[in-house]
């Protein structure tokens, strides 16, 4: 009989002209029991590599294409009108995609999230408010629902970075409230002092609609967020490692609960 626990579900990160966080993105699904395959978005347009050889898909931070049209535009076309039947299958079949940054960028320009259908874009990343570029440590409360990736860490208030220059979730106001009706707003920005969501610059470094840092799809198996979790699997990573006890790197559990899920599920491959 097949032993789940020593199979390492195979990782596909997917990487383009411009991705620049797949290295940091392989090293924390690795380090959390994944197998990691870097592969070229041009792998899948040939049929070099399948899509359906995978477990979990990534889509990395970077500045795909150099951010041209809009960030993540030009990948979310190339997905959308190249691999539209293949993405479709992945997720249908009940594996994991995890958009970090520009890879939330990406996904929501799919129209993969938040209702994960495929060509139909309800909301966007739109130029942060301070109108620069913002690469700061910030703190998010993470919201209870069904997001496979962070089951137990539910109402816990924990700190990523952010580097984008595009991250400013914004939708219309009744894809909002469906949204927030669904459960399925992940991570919100929070004040460093009590812990609550907010609006108020710089600890909400965007100036998000409901302080949104990242949402799932209603499965809780698609999520996107603009922070970088991979940018905290090591103590030393945060600044403050020495002074600050942190307890575990605030980005492992998120890989953890990822890789779990694929290994106790088997999904596909
Ligand atoms: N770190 C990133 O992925 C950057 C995202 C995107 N290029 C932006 O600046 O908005």
């Amino acid at each position: 009989m097949l032993n789940t626990s020593q199979v390492k579900p195979r990782v596909c990160i997917l990487r383009t002209d411009g991705t620049n966080c797949d290295q940091e993105t392989a090293y924390a699904f690795n380090k959390t029991g994944g197998e990691s395959h870097l592969v070229h978005v041009n792998q899948l347009r040939s049929g070099a590599e399948k899509l359906s050889d995978y477990q979990i898909l990534a889509v990395p931070g970077g500045f795909s294409y150099g951010d041209d049209i809009h960030s993540g535009k030009v990948l979310s076309v190339e997905l959308a009108s190249f691999l539209n039947d293949q993405l479709r299958r992945f997720v249908d079949d009940g594996k994991l995609v995890l958009g970090i940054c520009n890879g939330f960028q990406v996904l929501v320009r799919t129209g993969l999230l938040p209702w994960g259908e495929l060509g139909t874009i309800q909301a966007t990343l739109m130029e942060n408010d301070s109108g620069h570029f913002e690469c700061r440590w910030t703190n998010l409360l993470v919201e209870q629902n069904n997001c496979v990736f962070t089951q137990g860490m539910a109402g816990t208030v924990i700190q990523y970075q952010v580097a984008h220059g595009e991250g400013k979730f914004y939708t219309d106001e009744v894809t909002l409230e469906k949204i927030e009706q669904s459960g399925q707003v992940v991570f919100r920005y929070a004040s460093t002092t009590s812990g609550q969501a907010t609006q108020d610059y710089p600890q909400n470094p965007n100036g998000s609609l409901h302080a949104i840092a990242g949402i799932c799809d209603k499965t809780g198996r698609v999520l996107g967020l603009m922070p970088h979790p991979e940018r905290f699997v090591e103590t030393f990573h945060h600044p403050n490692w020495r002074r600050v006890q942190l307890g575990e790197p605030h980005g492992l559990p998120l890989f953890r609960n990822a890789v779990a899920y694929a290994a106790q599920t088997g999904a596909g491959c």
